[in-house]
C-alpha cells in the first residue's frame, strides 16, 4: 500500500489546475448506460473510482475508447445487468448502476454496497423510489435484485425523507426513460446533480428543476448521444484553498468556479484569508495574515459540505481560538481526529461535534488515512509541521484526488509517494 511522506514547513505558492469533479463524473459515466448512441465526455478526472467505474461499465457491455481529451462511450449493447460484489465493494457509487440498468433493461442485480468508514450509508431511499416507479425490488444474498417484469418504469411522485445525493441521481436517471412524469421532492441540490441533469438533457431527456428541491422529469422513449464536459471539482478546489490558508501561502485554483463553493469561500474569508475570484479562478492569499478559528456545521448543499469538514478541522487545529465542528450528514466522520491527536492537535470529540482549540505547532508523526477526505486533512496537517509526516493507506486519497502529490509539489510542497 502506497504512503505519502510529507515534509512540511513551506508556504504553498502558485497556480493549480482543478480537475473534473469525481462526484459529477461518476453518475454521468453511469448515465451512458441509458443511451444506445455514443456519448463523449471530457474533463473526466483520472481517479481510482473512475477506473473502477470503467471496469464495471465494461462488465455490463459498455465499450469505451479514450481519445486525447475525452472518452467516447458506446452502450449500444448491454449484455449483463449484474454489478458484482468484487467491483461494488471498491466504490459505493457503484449503486448508481441500479437506476440506469432498470430503466434501460428492465432488470438489475447490484451488490449492496455495505457499510463503510464514514457511516452506515443505507440505500433504502434508492430502493423505495424504484418500487414507487413500479419495479419489484428485493434484497437477496447481499444483492439488490430489481425487475419491472418486462414493463417500463412508471413515473411517480417520490418524496425523499432524507436528502440524498446519489439517491436523487439514481432515481433521476431511472425516471428519464419511464412512462409519464416523475416528481422528486426534497431532492438534493448539489451542483453535481445539475451537471448530471445537463448531460441527460443534452442526450434528449426532459428534466426541469435540477438544483432546486423539486425535480420534474418527463419520461422519453429513448436518448440520443451527446458531448459533455464534467464540471470542476469543488471539493478538490476547497482542499487546495485550505492547504494554502494553513501554510500561510498564496494559491490560485484555475479551471474552477467560485459559484460552486460559496459556503466554503465564506468560511475561508471568516477565517481571515483574502479570497478573490473570476468566473473560473479562485485565489487565496494568506501571506502575513492570522488564521482565525471558524465554527462549521455540515448540511446538504448549498450549506457547508461534509466533504470539506475534515479539511476545516485541521484548519481550526492551527488557527487562533476555539471553534466547533458539527457533522450532521454522516455519523462516523471524525476518524481523522485520533490521527490529528497524534500530531499534537487539541480536539475534544462529543458525539457529532468536535471542539477544536488552536495550537501553535503540530509535530510530524506516522498517521493512517481512514477515508478520502480524512486523508487530505492529514496531508494538510503534514504540510503545516516543520518535520516529517508519513500518511499510510493513501489508496483512499487516490479514489478522489488526481495526482495530489504532483499538484502539491508544483506549489512548492515536499510530498513524496512511497510505493508499498
Ligand atoms: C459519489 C458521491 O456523490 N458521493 C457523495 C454523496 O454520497 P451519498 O450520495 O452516498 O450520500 P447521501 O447524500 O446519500 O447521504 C446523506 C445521508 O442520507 C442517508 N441516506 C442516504 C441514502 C438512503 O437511501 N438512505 C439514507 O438514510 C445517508 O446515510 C447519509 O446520512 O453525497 C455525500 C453527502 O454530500 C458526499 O459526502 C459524498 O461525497
Ligand atoms: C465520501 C466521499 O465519496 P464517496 O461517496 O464516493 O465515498 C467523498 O467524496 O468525500
Amino acid at each position: 500500500m502506497d504512503k505519502f511522506v510529507v515534509t512540511g514547513g513551506k508556504a504553498l505558492q502558485g497556480e493549480v489546475r482543478i480537475s473534473g469533479a469525481k462526484n459529477a463524473a461518476l453518475p454521468i459515466l453511469f448515465s451512458t448506460i441509458l443511451s444506445d448512441k455514443p456519448v463523449t465526455l471530457s474533463n473526466v478526472p483520472l481517479l481510482k473510482d473512475i477506473k473502477t467505474t470503467l471496469q464495471l461499465l465494461n462488465e455490463l457491455g459498455v465499450q469505451y475508447k479514450a481519445e486525447e481529451d475525452s472518452i467516447v462511450f458506446d452502450a449500444s449493447e448491454i449484455n449483463s445487468t449484474i454489478a458484482p460484489y468484487d467491483l461494488v465493494r471498491k466504490m459505493r457509487a457503484s449503486i448508481l448502476a441500479l437506476g440506469p440498468l432498470v430503466a434501460r433493461c428492465g432488470e438489475a442485480k447490484v451488490s449492496l454496497p455495505g457499510g463503510c468508514a464514514i457511516g452506515a450509508r443505507p440505500v433504502n431511499l434508492h430502493i423505495n423510489g424504484l418500487q414507487k416507479m413500479g419495479a419489484e425490488v428485493i434484497v437477496d444474498h447481499g444483492y439488490i435484485v430489481a425487475t419491472t417484469h418486462g414493463k417500463k418504469l412508471q413515473g411517480a411522485q417520490i418524496f425523499f425523507d432524507t436528502v440524498t445525493v446519489t439517491g436523487t441521481e439514481n432515481l433521476m436517471m431511472a425516471a428519464v426513460l419511464a412512462e409519464g412524469q416523475t416528481l422528486l421532492e426534497n431532492a438534493a441540490r448539489e451542483p453535481e446533480i445539475v451537471d448530471l441533469a445537463d448531460c441527460l438533457n443534452a442526450m434528449g431527456a426532459d428534466i426541469q428543476g435540477a438544483g432546486t428541491d423539486t425535480i420534474v422529469i418527463n419520461g422519453v422513449n429513448s436518448l440520443t448521444g451527446c458531448q459533455h464536459s464534467v464540471l470542476p471539482d469543488r471539493i478538490e478546489t476547497g482542499t487546495f484553498l485550505v492547504a494554502a490558508a494553513v501554510t500561510g501561502g498564496k494559491v490560485t485554483c484555475t479551471h474552477t468556479s467560485p459559484k460552486l463553493l460559496e459556503s466554503v469561500l465564506a468560511k475561508l474569508k471568516e477565517a481571515g484569508a483574502e479570497v478573490s475570484s473570476t468566473d473560473n479562478t479562485i485565489s487565496l492569499d494568506m501571506t502575513g495574515r492570522e488564521l482565525k478559528a471558524v465554527n462549521i456545521k455540515t448540511a446538504p448543499h448549498p450549506a457547508f459540505p461534509t466533504d470539506m469538514q475534515a479539511q476545516f478541522t485541521v484548519l481550526n487545529c492551527v488557527a487562533k481560538g476555539t471553534a466547533s465542528i458539527h457533522e450532521t450528514i454522516f455519523e462516523n466522520r471524525f476518524m481523522h481526529v485520533p490521527e490529528l491527536h497524534r500530531m499534537g492537535a487539541n480536539i475534544e470529540l462529543e458525539s457529532h461535534t468536535a471542539i477544536v482549540k488552536g495550537v501553535d505547532s503540530l509535530t510530524g508523526a506516522e498517521v493512517m488515512a481512514t477515508d478520502l477526505r480524512a486523508s487530505a486533512c492529514l496531508v494538510i496537517a503534514g504540510l503545516f509541521t516543520t518535520d516529517e509526516t508519513t500518511v499510510a493507506r493513501i489508496y483512499h486519497l487516490d479514489r478522489g484526488y488526481e495526482q495530489l502529490e504532483v499538484k502539491l509539489t508544483a506549489l512548492g510542497a515536499d510530498v513524496r509517494r512511497v510505493a508499498g
